[in-house]
This record gives structure tokens, sequence and C-alpha cells, in this order.
């Protein structure tokens, strides 16, 4: 039997965002659609006994993301507490999603390092104990814990899965980073929007509010977003950086990819509903049978 196995971190994409209030703390009250993506990073996840350091985990290629600040260091701490078998387990990450990009990457990784961990260590969470671990360190966690496309409003910890329709999303990438809280601190920010219903959001009613923000503070960002249009709507992901269109046909979006790619890192994905990494949780406790005496 493999003691090692990868796991898939899925990229979101937000294809409407409304920002609708501030809470107390300054956290922003959102409205969104949260649509999975077949893209993402990976987890390689290798197991060994080591009874004498207890549970914890080696992150063996953090993709320059110092250590402790490192969203799946932050997820093993949380869970550290709760594990009943000691076993290490040593992680690569394999990083394709941008930093920063909008795509929700360490969310993901932070999310998929979770629902690994908690079959490993046998600490018995349920999804709505790891939901709750998880609001607490990025505010897209429990979107890919629940891991299914959802309508998503609070702060994004109040979730509706929904079932989208199969399309093709072109995505790309500017050389610039946006900085999340910078956007969210702007005074120019709309924080005002008129609660939408669910209903209006799929049939494709909506916007991203963060979006005249990030024009106006990032001219390559503008420009991006115009040259995309001339392929279909274009839409700000989050806060940015990365800007997608979206097409009926995988043909067409190639095509498109294709001609973008001349200009800007560029990938074509189909949207999933269901995230990959909930199907593979059942065959996770099966790698520990060897740690149990
Ligand atoms: C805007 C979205 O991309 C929508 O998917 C996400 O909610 C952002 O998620 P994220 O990058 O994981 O953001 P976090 O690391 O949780 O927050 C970064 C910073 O953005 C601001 N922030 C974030 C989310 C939110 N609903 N309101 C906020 O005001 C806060 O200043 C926070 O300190
Ligand atoms: N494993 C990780 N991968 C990516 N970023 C991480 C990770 N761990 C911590 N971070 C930190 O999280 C922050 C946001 O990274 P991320 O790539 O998730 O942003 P994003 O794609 O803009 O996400 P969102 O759409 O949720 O705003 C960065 O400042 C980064 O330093």
């Amino acid at each position: 039997m493999s003691h090692s196995l990868t796991l898939p971190a899925p990229a979101k994409l937000n294809l409407m965002l409304h920002i609708t209030g501030r809470r107390a703390d300054g956290y922003h009250e959102l409205q969104t659609l949260f649509q999975l993506l077949d893209y993402g990073d990976r987890l390689h996840f290798e197991l060994a006994e080591d009874r004498a350091r207890g549970p914890h985990i080696e992150l063996a290629d953090s993709a320059g993301i110092p250590g402790p600040d490192n969203l799946i260091n932050r997820a093993a701490a949380s869970l550290q507490p709760h594990a009943r078998l000691p076993v290490a387990v040593r992680v690569r990450l394999d990083k394709v999603l941008p930093v920063g990009g909008g795509l929700g990457g360490g969310s993901s990784d932070c999310a998929t390092t979770l629902l690994a961990l908690n079959e490993f260590w046998h600490c018995g969470l349920s999804r709505s104990d790891l939901v709750r671990l998880g609001t607490t360190l990025g505010a897209d966690v429990p979107l890919f814990v629940r891991g299914h496309s959802a309508w998503a409003e609070g702060i994004g910890e109040r979730l509706h899965p929904v079932d989208l329709p199969a399309r093709w999303f072109v995505v790309c990438q500017p050389d610039s980073a946006v900085s999340t809280r910078a956007v969210f601190t702007d005074p120019g920010l709309t924080r005002n929007s008129q609660i939408t219903t669910i209903r209006t959001a799929l049939e494709g009613g909506g916007r991203n509010d963060c979006e005249p923000v990030v024009r106006r503070r990032y001219p390559e960002i503008n420009t991006m977003l115009d040259t995309l249009s001339a392929y279909g709507p274009a839409r700000l992901t989050g806060t940015g950086a990365c800007a997608y269109t979206v097409f009926e046909q995988e043909g067409a979006a190639r095509s498109a990819a294709a001609d973008l790619a001349a200009q800007y890192r560029t990938f074509v994905a189909p949207g999933i509903n269901r995230s990959p990494v909930i199907d593979l949780l059942p065959t996770l406790s099966d790698l520990t049978a060897p740690y149990i005496s």
C-alpha cells in the first residue's frame, strides 16, 4: 500500500460580487456567486509514523510563503489539538494558482489540508466543525471545505450550494498584484449595494463592486479587462488581480486563450459544481491503516 497521495486544491471565480455593508470589525458583508474550476494547486501528502514528536506536518515547499504564515501550516496548527493518531505528514505544495490572484488559492490549500489531516489524524471533526475552524483562517475557506459551487452571503461563510451550467472560462493574470486589504479600505469602494437575490445572480445579473476601484488603482488591470472584453463579457474575480471571460464551447475558449496568451499568463478551465477533493476523502483513512496499533 502506498503511504502518499496527491490531492487537488481547486480555484474559484466570483461570477458576481456585491458589497452590501461593513461590519463593526471592518470586514465587509457581501453577496457572491462562487464558481469552482477544474484547475488549481496540488498538495502531495506523505505519511510517516513519528510517535515521539506527535502529530505534526513538515511543509517541504511553501511556494515562497513563509512557514508560520502559510495557510497550510495554520490549518495544521488549528487541527493539532484534535489529533488522535500521532502521524507525521510531509506536505509538498505544487503551486499553480497565482498568489493574490483572486482565485482563492491560499484558502483552497488551507481547506484541502483541513480535510486531509482530519482523516490522517483521526480527528473525527464534522464538515461543519471544519467550516468553523476554516472561517477563522480565511474568508473563502468555508467554500472549499464544503466543496460545492455556491451562493454566499455574510463575509462568505453563509453558503448555499448551487448547480451552475457547464461552461468554459478563460482566465488572465496581469503582472500587477492586488492587495485585498487596500481594495477593501479604499474610500471610493461601493459598500451599500442593494440586496439582490440568488435567482437574479443565477440569471447572470450583477457585477463585481471591486472592479471600479481596481480599474482606477491598477491601469494594467484596466487595460487587461478592456482587452478581454473583445471576446465576451469580462469580469474581475474577487479583488483581482485575475480577470476572466466565459464561453459555452471549449474550442472557442481555447482559441481566445491562444490569442490572449501573447499578452498575459492565461489558462482555460471548465467550471465544476463539486470539488474533486470531496470524492477522494473516503479513500484517505485507508492510508492510515498501517499506523493503527
Ligand atoms: C473578496 C473575496 O475574494 C471574495 O471571494 C474574498 O472574500 C477575500 O478572501 P481572502 O483573500 O481570503 O481575504 P482574507 O485574507 O480573509 O482578508 C484579507 C483582508 O480583506 C478585507 N476583507 C476581506 C473579506 C471581506 N469579506 N471583507 C474584508 O474587508 C479585510 O481587510 C481582510 O483583512
Ligand atoms: N498556501 C498559500 N497559498 C497562497 N497564499 C497563501 C498561502 N498561505 C498563505 N497565503 C497568503 O494568503 C494571501 C492570499 O493569497 P491567495 O492566493 O489565496 O489570494 P487570492 O487568490 O486573492 O484569494 P481570494 O480570492 O480569496 O482573495 C497572500 O497574502 C498569501 O501571502
